[in-house]
């Protein structure tokens, strides 16, 4: 086990920080920050939610939530409306760690779509709250 941290140092410290990021938004305060795994998977499930990725292609093949779409965030504010029409969809929109996600939410509700929020934290908050990660475009 000791050896094991001592190995994997970088691993345990990446393990800490994504820790210390997921406790940022509950810190920081409000939806603003935007929503944390849990909250995300009963927008998906509850409310039927769409998740969009907001990553480049290559990131969104390397990993994404399960069943996100890939609008990558330069593209967001001409492909959003194609490919989800309905503006009172709730959207979750994903990025690596949290922060293009947020300004991808912004533009979304700029846009109208009025339930859009980003998830906090990012993909990394996902994994780290073990919850179902896809590869592949
Ligand atoms: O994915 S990220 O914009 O948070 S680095």
């Amino acid at each position: 086990m000791l050896e094991f941290l001592a190995d994997n140092w970088v691993l345990v410290a990446v393990a800490l920080g994504s820790g210390l990021m997921l406790l940022w938004p509950a810190l920081t305060g409000g939806l603003a920050a935007g929503v944390n795994p849990t909250q995300a998977v009963q927008m998906i499930n509850r409310d039927k939610a769409v998740v969009i990725d907001v990553c480049t292609p290559a990131e969104f093949a390397a990993g994404h939530v399960a069943g996100a779409r890939n609008v990558p965030l330069d593209e967001l504010a001409t492909r959003l409306p194609q490919v989800v029409k309905n503006k009172a969809t709730p959207l979750v929109l994903v990025c690596a760690s949290g922060v293009r996600s947020r300004r991808a939410a912004a533009i979304a509700k700029k846009l109208g779509y009025d339930k859009a929020v980003s998830l906090a934290g990012g993909l990394a908050a996902w994994r780290a709250a073990s919850l179902p990660v896809q590869t592949g475009g």
